[in-house]
């Protein structure tokens, strides 16, 4: 009581760091400060106490009623306070979570405390951890995260497809979507509930089978100006546009009179993006032109720069997008952060390029439906579609720079990942330009939709490239209600006895592991992680029917599935075809160029020991000759 009486009185000002106690000016009707002003006048006696200020010797008002000591100690404790909530919290979170009777993996070192399973998932290549964890634990494990929040992983195909079937009951997590759309704005990559609901119903038509089958002669386009290109470069013995990455190893490997070498990722890469381009929206990004001699638009320029900056993303950087994904923190966007703004730049030119050509299809009425665009505008203003069925501009911005970059990133990681596995499997690159040159004869007409997905061979090839290499590793969900997930093979438990069914509280992370499912050996068989075409020739009961379409996961399923599946294999078979037909590829000896992944929104590769010049994929090249 005489504290509370002390601390009421207004004292002069003494220092620069308290001219004046606010506490003075919120003090209420009766004369007592308020709650507020205590806590203030508080931490000022504590500031006075503990800095000596411009004036000398600081005083405190209250050392009366507080001791110095105590006022000395008052940082310690509440430093001392801070970490034993965390340290609590944390094991509360470990011990008392309503997992806890699940096996799972022991939490290694002191930093396990707070950042969980995640310092020791960083040590790893996407997706190997995952792997380990999943054959000692089974189809669901649970691991930690941030202070030990719990998350399961799950493999198992009766509980993927339960999540992924139902999927608006298992969203995606706001703070994850909140990232993404500041990248991509609000398309259906990043919406949620009704509002994807409805942009989907528009969007799905626009990669109607029939819709992509009208590609095919882009594809070929783009597909023959990539061959061009390396031709050109080959024969003008030009590496370092071949294989800039590589830096000084090219000494090295001229040396060694190794061949050319093209990092086929840096050139597929540029080709799909023009794909999408085109395809998207008419516009020629000139991304290829931009490789070889420099340039190139300002959509093409700033995605390069975004993807190259992804790849480089710094320690606190990838630490904020961390927080931010799960709602720790998210007002760091308005920085001006070099990642920001490599972010926001592309949005902004985006906008500045997409938003006009939006304006004049609107005003033009939607003449015809040749790209992506056009054919969205086109549903979109069909009188039948109901007013509140309908996107707004925003909305029909958001879906283009999402599909820029959902679907030019992914299908050229897919298709680097496929001439890697075939440089090292000859004898099927072999058979599969056989395959290719057998039925699409040099003089005649470029083959169709129908012929290129007739390619038996290429078929099996395409399944099992992005079945070993799925572009994106895993996706994450979160339970929106409490709910019961069932599982196909139960998983075991402290005590030893089993459990079928995982139940579920509300707001539960959750990870969709895409590379694991897709490399279970008590899936796929023993040889589930070696490069076997073949095994689509007749899959294990374990892989039909069990819930999962299409049997791997890659494009996952349900009604979130990838909308530009049929885009993506099409484009894929003709850019392996043209390549394939003209050029053999060999990898380079280990020790110049040993290939390891990366996660920087796909998985890509990079060579170790240069791991500071970016992602990159060096493949010896070679002209087949006719
Ligand atoms: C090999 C190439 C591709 C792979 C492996 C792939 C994979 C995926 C995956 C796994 C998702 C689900 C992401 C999630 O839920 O977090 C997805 C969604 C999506 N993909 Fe693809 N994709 C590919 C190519 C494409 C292409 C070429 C396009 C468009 C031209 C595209 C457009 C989209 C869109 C718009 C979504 C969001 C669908 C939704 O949430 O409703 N993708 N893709």
């Amino acid at each position: 009581m005489s504290l509370l009486n002390d601390l009421g009185t207004c004292p002069a000002p003494t220092s620069i760091l308290t001219p004046s106690f606010p506490g003075c000016l919120t003090a209420q009707p009766s004369g007592q400060p308020s709650p507020v002003s205590l806590a203030i006048n508080l931490t000022a006696s504590v500031l006075d106490a503990r800095w000596q200020t411009p004036y000398g010797k600081p005083t405190n008002p209250f050392a009366s009623a507080v001791p110095e000591h105590v006022i000395v100690a008052l940082p310690y404790i509440g430093i001392a306070a801070f970490v034993l909530t965390i340290a609590y919290f944390t094991l509360a979170v470990t011990y008392f979570s309503p997992f806890q009777r699940l096996q799972r993996p022991p939490m290694k070192g002191f930093w396990s405390l707070f950042m969980g399973h995640l310092a020791e998932m960083q040590q790893y290549e996407p997706g190997h951890i995952q792997m380990d964890w999943t054959n000692e634990y089974g189809g669901a494990v649970v691991y930690r995260g941030l202070l030990g929040t719990p998350r399961i992983l799950l493999s198992d195909p009766l509980a993927l497809s339960y999540v992924l079937t139902n999927a608006y009951n298992f969203p995606k997590p706001a703070g994850a979507r909140a990232a993404l759309s500041t990248l991509l704005g609000d398309g259906v990559l990043t919406t949620e509930g009704h509002q994807h609901k409805v942009q989907r119903k528009l969007v799905n038509p626009t990669f109607s089978q029939n819709s992509v089958r009208a590609f095919a002669p882009l594809f070929h386009r783009h597909a023959r100006a990539l061959s061009v290109v390396l031709n050109h470069l080959i024969k003008a013995g030009d590496h370092s546009e071949l294989a800039p990455a590589m830096g000084e190893r090219r000494a090295r490997m001229a040396q060694r009179g190794v061949g050319p070498v093209v990092d086929i990722l840096h050139w597929t890469s540029r080709t799909t993006l023009d794909v999408i381009g085109d395809a998207a929206f008419s516009y020629d990004l000139q991304s290829l032109k931009a490789g070889e001699h420099g340039g190139g638009t300002a959509i093409a320029e700033s995605f390069q720069a975004m993807m190259t900056r992804v790849g480089q993303l710094t320690m606190t950087e990838r630490a904020m997008l961390h927080f931010e994904q799960f709602r720790i923190f998210d007002g760091w966007r308005p920085l001006p952060t070099s990642f920001n703004k490599a972010a926001q730049q592309t949005q902004k030119t985006v906008e500045q390029v997409a938003g006009v050509m939006i304006d004049d299809e609107k005003r033009a009425q939607v003449v015809d439906d040749s790209d992506l665009l056009q054919k969205l505008l086109a549903l979109n203003e069909d009188p039948k579609v109901a007013p509140a069925n309908k996107l707004s501009r925003n909305e029909v911005l958001g879906q283009l720079t999402t599909l820029i970059l959902a679907g030019h990133e992914t299908t050229s990681t897919a298709l680097t990942w496929a001439l890697w596995t075939l440089a090292h499997h000859p004898e099927k690159q072999t058979a599969l330009r056989k395959e290719i040159r057998e039925h699409w004869v040099d003089g005649e007409e470029d083959f169709s939709f129908e012929e290129v997905h007739n390619l038996d061979l290429l078929d099996r090839v395409t399944s099992e490239v992005l079945r070993l290499h799925p572009p994106v590793h895993s996706t994450n969900r979160e339970s929106g209600r409490k709910d019961v997930i069932p599982l196909s093979k139960p998983v075991r438990r402290i005590d030893g006895t089993y459990v079928n069914r995982i139940a579920v509280p509300k707001g539960q992370p959750i990870i969709i592991s895409i590379v694991t499912y897709n490399r279970r050996k008590d899936i796929w068989g023993e040889d589930a992680e070696e490069f076997n075409p073949d095994r689509w020739l007749d899959l294990p009961d374990t892989v039909k029917n069990n819930g999962i379409p299409g049997g791997h996961l890659s494009f996952i399923s349900g009604p979130r599935n990838c909308v530009g599946s049929k885009f993506a294999l099409t484009e894929f078979k003709i850019i392996i075809s043209h390549l394939l037909r003209q050029f053999e590829f060999a990898p380079l000896p280990p020790d110049l160029a040993t290939i390891s992944s990366k996660q920087v929104v796909v998985t890509r590769p990079r060579v170790k020991g240069l791991e500071e010049s970016g992602t990159q994929m060096p493949l010896r090249i070679s002209r087949v000759e006719d």
